[in-house]
């Protein structure tokens, strides 16, 4: 379009930009950690991998460039489950885990840190020399600890060193973490993300976690897609839980976002990562998308209003 020609849809365009100001006003250095799951990566209607990483790697850098230090740590679960799948190695879960014997924790390994990793961090570095990769392992991220023997090499998060990402932020990184964790001997374990994701925001002091999933949000129902809780409280969610109603996956993001408030993030989310842009929609406008998790609905830890 030629200059001076009258832009379609200006005034609306316009309102956009005025919607989203106190919103980089506000979140100016914030920390910011974003979960990007492994169903909303690969998920249909994407458009496919490529179109998804693209559209969540716009997303990303356009927080960066607004002020915001996001940190994005990131599953792959499905993705996992393909190169097993390709293998000829059945996948177990037992209560959302995967059960990890030595040769899928080095698929696991391999696919998180040497392909899910990379291709992240390429889609952001389209746009200029941001993104770092990393795992657990480097720098002593994240300390690992056997979780049950059950499990084989699943890993709890025992302890995080966040300096690695404080010296990346510091530098106007951002950094794209992968969850494989170590025990002081150097044994690597398989860590779940959505757990790692809280862990970290809770070390970074974050400002807010995000979880992008394959569904709108929290569910009451997990069986009514119209029972998508728009803003509750850690109680909440313990409730939720306890009931059942939170299930399989959405457990840990759920248990991880209602310690993160508890421990001082201001505010959890939970979003459909499929939707393109959800996580503009959900930074910069009034209304958000999905469900958010405070300590008081409606107020923020400071007391200002949350949207
Ligand atoms: N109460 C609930 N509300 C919404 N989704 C739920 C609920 N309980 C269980 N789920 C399931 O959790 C899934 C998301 O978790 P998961 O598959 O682990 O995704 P991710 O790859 O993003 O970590 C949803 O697709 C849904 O089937
Ligand atoms: C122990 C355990 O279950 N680890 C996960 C790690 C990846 C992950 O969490 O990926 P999503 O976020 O895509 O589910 C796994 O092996 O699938």
């Amino acid at each position: 379009m030629p200059r001076g020609a009258a832009v379609p849809g200006a005034a609306e365009k316009a309102a956009v930009l005025v919607e989203a100001l106190p919103y980089i006003r506000r979140f100016w250095g914030a920390v910011v950690v974003v979960k990007y799951g492994g169903n909303a990566l690969g998920a249909e209607g994407t458009g496919g991998e490529a179109a998804a990483r693209a559209s969540f790697a716009e997303d990303v850098v356009l927080m960066r460039s607004v002020g915001m230090l996001p940190v994005v740590v990131h599953g792959g679960g499905p993705q996992i489950g393909e190169l097993m799948a390709r293998l000829g190695k059945e996948p177990e879960f037992r209560d959302g885990l995967r059960v990890t014997d030595a040769e899928t924790l080095e698929i696991a390994r391999m696919v998180l840190v040497g392909k899910v990793n990379r291709d992240l961090v390429s889609a952001i570095n389209v746009h200029g020399p941001l993104a770092v990769g990393l795992s657990g392992e480097d720098a002593n991220l994240i300390q690992a600890a056997a979780r049950d023997e059950s499990l084989g090499y699943v890993g709890d998060v025992a302890a995080v060193d966040p300096t690695i990402l404080q010296r990346l932020l510091a530098q106007g990184l951002i950094p794209v973490v992968a969850t494989i964790g170590a025990d002081p001997a150097g044994q690597a374990y398989n860590i779940n993300a959505d757990t790692v994701a809280g862990a970290l925001a809770e070390a970074l002091e974050a400002t807010k976690l995000v979880y992008l999933t394959d569904v709108a949000g929290l569910r009451a129902d997990p069986e009514d897609p119209g029972s998508v809780l728009a803003q509750c409280r850690p109680e909440d969610l313990d409730r939720l839980v306890a009931e059942g109603a939170a299930r399989g996956g959405m457990v840990p993001k759920v248990r991880a976002c209602a310690h993160a408030v508890r421990h001082g993030v201001r505010q959890a989310h939970i979003l459909d990562g499929r939707v393109p842009h959800a996580l503009l929609l959900e930074v910069f406008t009034d209304a958000g998308v999905g469900t958010m998790v405070t300590a008081e609905p409606g107020v923020g830890a400071s007391g200002e209003e949350t949207r």
